[in-house]
Order: structure tokens, then C-alpha cells, then sequence
């Protein structure tokens, strides 16, 4: 992203800085940042997929990360929630900014950054138990709830998720007994239990039909009240559909950052153009 393609801070009200970590660069990130890619660079062993990555994802958004195969679109994402940690050989450098602290720095807990940047993958993966413990044992890792008020939760969840209604006869009942739809509603539920300030999702309906898409597509709208979303998309009619900023990226690099009526109809780039134009990818 550069000054051309950066949303107008002036465009946005009571646009402001925070507080940084202890060594952050000495740029601005807007008050309306929920999370803040500063300098972002990632190797796969010696190979680098991202370099110099600077994007401000902004407080209770939809934002879609678009671009060819390969751009580096989810190896961006991983890093919000810092996934990639688990693997040897992976390594993140710059900084991902999160109210002002840097949540790439080893000292920052692991277990607060999950509680704070949730993830859905592509392929719903419930836990082999009751649709009911799904949720619970998210939230058992994080609070110690009493019974009562762990049924609220999980009750509050599913509604958010728009399964309620399909599922609260059956809580007890095995979550790999339901369509693969509904199995990733149960996935954001589990999410969205924890209270998260930022869900990531990682192509969240590339394994679904259209009606099970079109469900999760509206849900987008509804958790933006809440949540701060970032979506991995292979599919531009659903980040022009469902996102209020798109990020076009190529070749490890982020081209251009934008509202999305922008990027789509008089992107600034030509390659970004090229791209939704179909001419290339
Ligand atoms: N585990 C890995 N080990 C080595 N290289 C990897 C690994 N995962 C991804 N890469 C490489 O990093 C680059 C970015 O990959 P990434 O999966 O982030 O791209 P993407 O834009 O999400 O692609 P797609 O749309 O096909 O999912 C690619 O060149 C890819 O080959």
C-alpha cells in the first residue's frame, strides 16, 4: 500500500493516532485500525512470500485480500493470528499491530492473541463431539463459566451464526452429522464464542454450495456490528458483494488497498485492473 492507494485518513471521522509498542515504527495507524501491518515480510525457509506489507485493517470492516494463486494472500492472514509459529523454518518479520502492541513479539501471550484475532478455515473442522461441547470447549480454555452461564454463551453463539434455529434440538448430538454448510456456521460460532476482536477467514466458502455460500455471505454483514473481518476470497464477485475495503496482492506484495466500489470500478493500478478485469490469474 502506498499514499496514493491508502483509504483518506481525512475521509474517515475523528481519524487519530494510538499508542505503539515499545520499538513500533514511527508512522501513524489510524484510531479506526483494528489490527496494522507495518513493514510485513515472511519467509518459508529461504523462500520470501511476502515483502513489505503495510495495511490497516479497519475496526468493525469487511476487508478481502484478492489476487492471483500463490500472492501470498493466506500466508498474510496466518500471520495476524501468528499460526505460522507452529511451523519450523517459518518466520515473520515487521510488525502486526494490535491495539498498539506488537502481537509478532514472542512476549506477546499466544493465548491472548487467540482469544483476540479468531480464525475460519476453508474446510469446516468440527471436533469429534457434541455440537454443544464445540462451542464450550473453546470457551473453557479462555473463562471459567458455570453451566447456566456457559449455555447463554453457547446459545449466543449459534444465533450469531445463524444456526440456532437448525441445531437447538440436537445440541447434544455429534457436530460431524451436519451438512458441510452448517459445519462451518458451527466453525464461526465457535469463533464469534470467544468474543474476538478480529475473525480471520481463510476462503470460508470455496468447499460449499451457493445457498450454503450465500448464508455465509449474509453473515458477513451482521457479524461486521461486532467483529472486525478479514476474508481470504479466490472468487471477486464475493469480495465486491460482501467487503467494504479490498486489498489487491501480487507476487508477495500488497498493489493496492482501497474501498471496494473503488478498487473494483477505477482501481489506481494498472495490475489491479488486470486482475478484475480478468486479464490475468
Ligand atoms: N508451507 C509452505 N512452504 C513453502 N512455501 C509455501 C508454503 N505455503 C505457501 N508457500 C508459498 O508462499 C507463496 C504464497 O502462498 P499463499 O498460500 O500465501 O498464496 P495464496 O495467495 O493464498 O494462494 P492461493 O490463492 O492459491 O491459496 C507461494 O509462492 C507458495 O508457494
Amino acid at each position: 500500500m502506498n499514499a496514493t492507494t491508502m483509504p483518506p485518513l481525512t475521509a474517515v471521522a475523528g481519524a487519530a493516532t494510538i499508542h505503539r509498542a515499545a520499538g513500533a515504527a514511527t508512522d501513524t495507524v489510524p484510531a479506526e485500525a483494528r489490527i496494522a501491518a507495518r513493514g510485513l515480510g515472511f519467509h518459508y525457509g529461504d523462500s520470501q512470500a511476502l515483502r513489505g506489507v503495510d495495511l490497516d485493517v479497519l475496526d468493525r470492516k469487511v476487508t478481502a485480500l484478492i489476487g492471483p494463486s500463490g500472492c501470498g494472500k493466506s500466508t498474510l492472514l496466518r500471520i495476524f493470528n501468528r499460526i505460522y509459529s507452529i511451523y519450523p523454518g517459518q518466520r515473520a518479520s515487521g510488525q502486526v499491530l494490535l491495539d498498539g502492541e506488537d502481537v509478532l513479539d514472542p512476549r506477546y501471550p499466544l493465548n491472548r492473541l487467540r482469544s483476540k484475532v479468531g480464525m475460519v478455515f476453508q474446510k469446516p473442522v468440527p471436533f469429534p463431539m457434541s455440537i454443544r461441547d464445540n462451542i464450550a470447549y473453546g470457551i473453557g480454555h479462555y473463562e471459567k463459566l458455570s453451566k447456566a452461564d456457559m449455555a447463554v454463551r453457547v446459545e449466543h453463539a449459534l444465533r450469531q451464526a445463524a444456526l440456532w434455529d437448525e441445531v437447538k434440538d440436537k445440541l447434544d448430538k455429534s457436530a460431524l452429522g451436519l451438512s458441510g454448510g452448517q459445519q462451518q456456521r458451527l466453525c464461526i460460532a465457535r469463533a464469534v464464542a470467544l468474543k474476538p476482536q478480529v475473525i480471520l477467514f481463510d476462503e470460508p466458502t470455496s468447499a460449499l454450495d451457493p445457498i450454503a455460500t450465500g448464508r455465509i455471505e449474509q453473515l458477513f454483514a451482521e457479524l461486521k456490528q461486532q467483529f472486525t473481518i478479514l476474508i481470504v476470497t479466490h472468487n471477486m464477485q464475493q469480495a465486491a458483494r460482501c467487503s467494504d475495503y479490498t486489498a489487491f496482492m501480487y507476487l508477495g506484495e500488497l498493489v493496492e488497498y482501497g474501498p471496494t466500489p473503488t478498487i473494483f470500478t477505477r482501481p489506481a493500478k494498472q495490475q489491479t485492473e488486470d486482475y478484475i478485469t480478468g486479464r490475468f490469474g
